[in-house]
């Protein structure tokens, strides 16, 4: 399996708060990995180092070999639990305007025929996440799960390698969170993309995708609390072995599942 994604020890330190501590890990290309883990132990960190808007305190992560320049580009796209959208666009326009901004910085204005293929490549995309029928909606007239599928055309539209997820679903009912579960294993099936999710529902995080990461913070020093960042403490494939992927749940300890749904309603039939 050769490494597409690599972390070589990265840590993040902000002021005194070591958040993560030496981090390594490598993904292959078309893997859906998924990272859990207690709220504030460093997953949206870590996101954000992966997405390139931080860089570590120390360390580095290389995609397909090259280090990551320390800005977002188009070869990472992103989809927060809050999307964020120009209000004053239609649905077409808001996906649209992400071939087009690019277009217009570079040649000073769009051509015609460039502003219609937009648009035809960003219809085409939104009739793929279901939102066909919505092109000339406004975003505020559209219900969550919809305005989820918007986000994450928004983040296809560009053709990323690899899309990151923080917490995508959070704020979405349980009937809609599957709806979304479905359509984004469809679209990691169709593509090949890599994926990387952030969740804190151990349930999601075993239900989808191919590999699933817990952070944990290890060895907390009571007289510095906050002296130790998370480490991936569990890295369990989530194969077809269905035996496998049990036992790997048996071995989490309780402190990483309490509070969190049942694992085992979520793993994958
Ligand atoms: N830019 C920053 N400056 C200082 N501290 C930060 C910064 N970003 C994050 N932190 C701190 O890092 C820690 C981890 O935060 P982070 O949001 O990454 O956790 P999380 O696991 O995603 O939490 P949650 O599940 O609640 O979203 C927190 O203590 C937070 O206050």
């Amino acid at each position: 399996m050769s490494a597409f994604i690599q972390v070589k020890n990265v840590w993040q330190v902000y002021g005194e708060q070591t958040v993560l501590e030496r981090l390594n890990l490598s993904i292959a290309e078309g893997e859906f990995c998924t990272l859990v883990g207690a709220s504030g132990c460093g997953k949206s960190t870590f996101l954000r180092l992966l997405l390139g808007q931080e860089r570590p305190s120390k360390g580095e992560i290389l995609l397909d070999g090259t280090p990551l320049a320390g800005e977002p580009d188009a070869s990472r796209g992103v989809v927060f639990q809050r999307y964020s959208v120009f209000p004053h666009l239609s649905v077409l326009d808001n996906v649209a305007i992400g071939l087009e901004l690019p277009c217009s910085a570079l040649l000073g204005r769009l051509f015609g025929s460039a502003k219609r293929a937009a648009r035809e490549q960003a219809a085409e995309l939104l009739q793929k996440v279901g939102l066909g029928h919505a092109l000339d909606k406004y975003p505020s007239q559209l219900s969550g799960g919809m305005q989820q599928r918007l986000a994450i055309a928004q983040a296809l539209i560009m053709k990323p390698r690899v899309l990151l997820l923080d917490e995508p679903f959070g704020a979405l009912d349980p009937g809609i969170r599957k709806d979304m579960h479905a359509l984004l294993l469809e679209l990691w099936r169709e593509t090949g993309l890599t994926v990387f999710m952030v969740t804190h529902d151990l349930s999601e995080g075993f239900s989808l995708g191919t590999r699933l990461m817990v952070f944990d913070k290890t060895r907390i020093d009571p007289h510095a609390p906050n002296a130790f960042g998370a480490r991936i403490t569990y890295d369990i494939p989530l194969n077809e072995d269905r035996r496998a992927v049990r036992a790997a749940l048996d071995t989490l300890p309780a402190h990483l599942t309490d509070g969190l749904p049942t694992a085992q309603q979520g793993v994958r039939a």
